[in-house]
């Protein structure tokens, strides 16, 4: 009957190229949210640090926490559309909580609404966290909730004989995502750094988190009015229930006749069969050996999200200067969904033609394996590029050692002999780095300052300014403010973004301005003569001293890291996300959506543990680790998938509802036959049609 029903809905509705239109209503809204989605996450650590004023800590913390919790809320969603309320019902209500929590997210932002004094900062900041924290569940819940049903709810709208158009249609859906999250990642970061407010003018949190919200609701409204079009699946009953208890009957069961008398049977969810339905039981054994196989791939999930920390961190150590264009650390992260926007094409209309006119069977979990190894070589890359940053890195003092600079502020050079060390000539304004072990004494040096340790952080310059004259000197730049800086003493380090800079010094009512241009990652002392004239250019008298090198190794030598990364992501995602639809039963189709995104929530949360228990000493090592363990994992996938059957549901199912409908008539012509005997003979004939069905496989 159900079969009919959507074949009937399928014949009447709208088809444009050989896809239903309805699609694309499903193909916009998965693209609108995804915007709204990416767009709020791409300014949420930034809204936490600079408008909650948390620590970093605290504000990465809670970020992962929200992340991992959006992809554990499919299960809820999945549920609640297959046993209750079914797919199309489900998006509605998830979105409305979505688009609620996404306003509550832009109205947190709204610093006026809590500033009485008016100063431009919130006077209850826990209006503003309870708000958003809020925000961030209803967001949680919405997106996660939805994604499950939202991709089985596209696929649902391809009839039988549909396959090639549903996969078509999977990587569309693959395009929407990533056209959606890389508009936005580059559109919000820019809301954000505009100034809003009624009483005074801060950054606008509110803007970067109102468009989103915008998105959300223009989501709503398009899957709203493509409703008469769509084909919408009943549930079935309160499906995950009558599992778990047909899962928890076959265990007692076989607990139960554990003795050797009881002939084995074929598999142990065949134990249920005295109670429940044999359709129901299949349906089962479907799922489960799909989550079976799903159980290596949260690994490839924790590579690849770490490109949104290690390799972001690792880019900050590179220069990213591409000529016209200047690309901070943390955008390099889009060149991944402009990468997926090129690759699916290619891969979809050019690779995979390819390889079958090349006579090569490239099924779904061939497909991701080979995903999963390009994955493990985007990480060999990484090791490559890691070993070459760490060839410029300077040399730091280890724990035992300590580091003593020595700056000649004299206008001649001069001799100076340390300690158990050979006499050196220290030209006119210039450092001299010395490390040594801890316990060698100098006496009578300057005065003692924390110097660096590390690289400065996210690829910014670290800059300090040294007074060589005799009067007190005010230094300031458009970005940070080194303060009165005492005659023959030093600033702090202020932390400078690369390009132009121009610093003003000042002394009294007079001024003079300094300019240089900075690349990525250096530190420099600026030591003001003593010579310097207020009122003239001061260009000539102040002397940059160069303490670390800015980056050297390229940006763009991340690029075929990010190139592996994603060919491994379109061919195990895309392909994934098929495969868990194709290989569903009908009425469990967003659970096993759910269990998919399931693996990307585990993944999440290997990075979180990674990073705090990661102690291997050298990044690059760091890598190749992860690389052999996916390299391991895969090893083992692969040969799941070898015993894996491929299985057509629609094909299974058809065939028990038959049997079933005979069995009622037989029973009603021959009532009184030994019952045993008949479901003992039907257990065997469905075995069979179950095994003629899943005849393929790897
Ligand atoms: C991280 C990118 C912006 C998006 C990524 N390429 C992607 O499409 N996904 C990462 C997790 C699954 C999938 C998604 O549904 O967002």
């Amino acid at each position: 009957k159900i079969l009919n029903e959507k074949r009937d809905k399928l014949e009447f509705s709208k088809v444009v190229c050989g896809y239903p239109l309805s699609i694309f209503f499903i193909v916009v809204n998965e693209f609108c949210e995804r915007f709204s989605y990416y767009g709020m996450r791409a300014v949420l650590v930034l809204y936490f640090k600079y408008f909650l004023r948390w620590d970093d800590d605290l504000a990465t913390s809670i970020y992962h926490t929200f992340v991992a919790l959006c992809y554990l809320t499919p299960i809820l969603g999945a549920i609640v559309a297959d046993s209750w309320l079914g797919k199309f019902k489900t998006i509605i209500y998830l979105s409305i909580v979505y688009a609620v929590g996404q306003v509550a997210m832009a109205v947190s932002a709204i610093h006026d609404i809590t500033d009485s004094d008016r100063d431009g900062t919130p006077d209850s900041m826990t209006f503003h966290i309870v708000l958003s924290m809020v925000g961030l569940f209803l967001i949680a819940l919405g997106t996660g909730g939805i994604k499950p049903c939202v991709a089985a709810f596209g696929g649902d709208q391809f009839g039988e004989h549909q396959d090639r158009q549903r996969r078509t249609f999977f990587s569309v859906f693959y395009l929407c995502i990533n056209g959606g999250s890389l508009l936005s990642t580059i559109i919000t970061p820019v809301l954000r750094a505009q100034e809003c407010g009624i009483y005074s003018k801060q950054k606008c949190y509110s803007l970067a988190f109102g468009v989103p919200a915008a998105l959300m609701v223009v989501a709503l409204v398009v899957f709203i009015i493509g409703s008469g079009m769509y084909y919408k699946a009943e549930p079935q009953g309160n499906i995950m229930l009558d599992v778990c208890k047909c899962i928890g009957f076959a265990i007692k069961n076989r607990y139960r006749h554990r003795s050797k008398q009881y002939p084995k049977r074929q598999h142990w969810m065949d134990w249920a069969e005295e109670k429940y339905d044999k359709l129901l039981i299949a349906q089962i054994k479907m799922v489960l050996k799909v989550l079976f196989l799903y159980i290596p791939l949260p690994m490839f999930w924790t590579l690849f999200d770490q490109k949104g920390s290690r390799w972001t961190l690792q880019a900050t150590t590179m220069d990213g200067n591409f000529g016209a264009l200047v690309i901070q650390p943390d955008q390099m992260q889009t060149v991944n969904p402009i990468l997926i926007l090129t690759l699916v094409p290619i891969m979809d209309s050019l690779i995979y033609p390819l390889i079958k006119k090349c006579g090569l069977n490239f099924t779904p979990l061939k497909r991701m394996t080979v995903g999963m190894l390009l994955a493990a070589i985007a990480f060999v890359c990484a090791a490559l590029v890691q070993i070459q940053i760490d060839k410029t890195l300077p040399t730091f003092p280890s724990t035992s050692q300590s580091q003593l600079k020595l700056l000649n502020m004299g206008s001649n050079s001069v001799t100076v002999k340390l300690p158990g060390n050979d006499a050196l000539i220290l030209p006119a304004a210039q450092v001299y780095p010395f490390i040594n072990n801890c316990n060698t004494k100098f006496t009578n040096l300057l005065p003692e300052t924390n110097d660096l340790t590390s690289k400065p952080q996210e690829g910014n310059n670290a800059i300090r300014f040294v007074n060589g004259m005799k009067t007190a000197v005010n230094v300031s730049t458009a970005a940070a403010d080194f303060g009165l800086i005492e005659p023959f003493y030093y600033s702090n380090y202020s932390q400078i973004k690369n390009g132009k800079a121009t610093f003003t010094l000042r002394s009294g009512s007079q001024s003079c301005e300094y300019s240089t241009n900075f690349g990525f990652g250096s530190s420099y002392t600026f030591f003001i003569h003593s010579t310097l004239v207020f009122g003239s250019n001061c260009q000539d008298s102040v002397t940059a001293v160069e303490d670390i090198k800015p980056n050297s190794v390229h940006m763009a030598l991340q690029i075929p890291q990010y190139f592996f990364i994603t060919a491994g992501e379109v061919m195990f995602s895309v392909t994934g996300l098929e495969f868990s639809y194709s290989q569903a039963p009908s009425n469990m189709k967003a659970v096993l959506q759910a269990g998919w995104l399931f693996t990307v929530a585990i993944g999440n949360f290997i990075v979180l543990i990674v990073a705090e228990l990661a102690k291997i000493p050298k990044q690059w090592a760091e890598y190749v680790l992860f690389a052999s363990l996916l390299v391991a994992v895969c090893v083992i996938f692969s040969i799941m998938a070898y015993f894996y059957t491929y299985i057509d549901p629609t094909e299974i199912e058809a065939q028990f509802k038959k049997k079933i409908n005979e069995d009622d008539e037989d029973d009603k012509s021959k009532p009184g036959k030994a019952e045993v005997e008949m479901v003992k003979r039907d257990s065997i004939k469905c075995h069979d049609e179950y095994d003629k069905a899943t005849q393929t496989k790897m």
